[in-house]
């Protein structure tokens, strides 16, 4: 099953009230940092949605602003139809945030036990820790769990009030691969029963595999909205390479459609919106061989749609960028 069946529907999506989320011409200001430019977003019910950028886009500023947890310097915020506040005191939004919120002397059953006595309606400890994957080890300390072991325990305490909504914020940071993958799987499991599910990600592998949805931010502002195919398209172009030893770059920067030439040794990629053109002067002009035409992939895009060089295959973090 793909990760977008996977994802997509349940009982939950069929709702047609309110959007989930509402974002209308939302801008923040800190002092002279114009973090958030004009922000006009709407994630309906069941949906799966990555907000990706680099580091200092405005995604932590976004989703703060839907927590209610700071207000818009301009423009307004609606979590199904209500004031982001009046939503969370409703118990249809939770957040799994990064840090914090842990104590490191309780078991993991414990951290639960403690946190669902706090609800009026809560769902079951147990099932809980199941749907977070986490059943087995209800006895560990919390201080003995690793970093995507409290991330899925914190994943848990967010099930407790069974919220429409779940608000994630780079939850994965720091965690290895293995680590992310279990606890992507206990998302997706979760949502595929319809759970709206916002997440801010700098993983452009995460926002890939597992969003139905990407809004790219850059610079406070929404620079691509789509699948990630959508996305992919927008950067539509394609990358011819060959084997072309003493290869002229203004001669290939010419053909109509090249967009970018990148000579190493005896190998040439050329990016071009007009493929079959490069390809047609490398065959009919050039010595050229092994000529192949592959797609440009999302980490292309997101390089073209933000201006960052140094996106991110999944393992890596993208370079610190801050907002002009
Ligand atoms: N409280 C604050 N005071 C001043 N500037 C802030 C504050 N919070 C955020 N900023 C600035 O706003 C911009 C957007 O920051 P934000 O944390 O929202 O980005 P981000 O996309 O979440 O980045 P990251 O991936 O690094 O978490 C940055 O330039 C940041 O330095």
């Amino acid at each position: 099953m793909s990760a977008e069946s996977a994802l997509a529907g349940g009982p939950r999506s069929k709702d047609t009230g309110p959007p989930a989320v509402r974002l209308s011409g939302v801008h923040k200001h800190f002092g002279q940092v114009h973090a958030v430019r004009g922000i006009d977003l709407e994630v309906p019910s069941g949906q799966i949605v990555a907000v990706l950028g680099p580091n200092g886009a405005g995604k932590t500023t976004t989703i703060d602003m839907i927590l209610g947890l700071s207000q818009p310097s301009q423009g307004e915020i609606s979590v199904y139809g209500m004031e982001p506040q009046q939503a969370i005191a409703k118990g249809l939004v939770s957040a799994v945030m990064q840090t914090g919120g842990l104590l490191k002397d309780l078991t993991v059953a414990e951290t639960a036990r403690y946190m669902a006595s706090l609800f009026t309606h809560s769902r079951p400890v147990a099932e809980v820790l199941e749907r977070a994957g986490i059943e087995g080890i209800g006895d560990r300390k919390v201080g003995k769990c690793s970093g995507g072991e409290q991330q899925r325990l914190r994943f848990a305490l967010a099930l407790l009030s069974d919220p429409e909504l779940l608000i994630l914020d780079e939850p994965t940071t720091g965690m290895d691969v293995e680590g992310r993958r279990d606890f992507w799987a206990a998302i997706r499991q979760d949502a595929a029963q319809g759970r709206t599910v916002l997440f801010a990600t700098h993983y452009l592998e995460e926002a890939d595999a597992y969003a139905e949805r990407i809004v790219l931010v850059r610079h406070g502002e929404v620079v691509a909205d789509g699948t990630a195919a959508q996305i992919k398209a927008l950067a539509s172009g394609r990358i011819v390479r060959a084997t072309l030893p003493a290869a002229d770059a203004d001669k290939l920067r010419a053909i109509p459609g090249v967009e970018r030439v990148e000579i190493n040794a005896n190998t040439v990629l050329v990016h071009s919106s007009d493929s079959d053109a490069v390809a047609r002067y490398l065959l009919n002009n050039t010595p050229a061989r092994d000529v192949e035409i592959t797609a440009q992939g999302l980490e292309e895009a997101f390089i073209a749609l933000t201006g960052d060089a140094g996106a991110d295959r999944g393992d890596r973090e993208v370079q610190p960028k801050v907002a002009s």
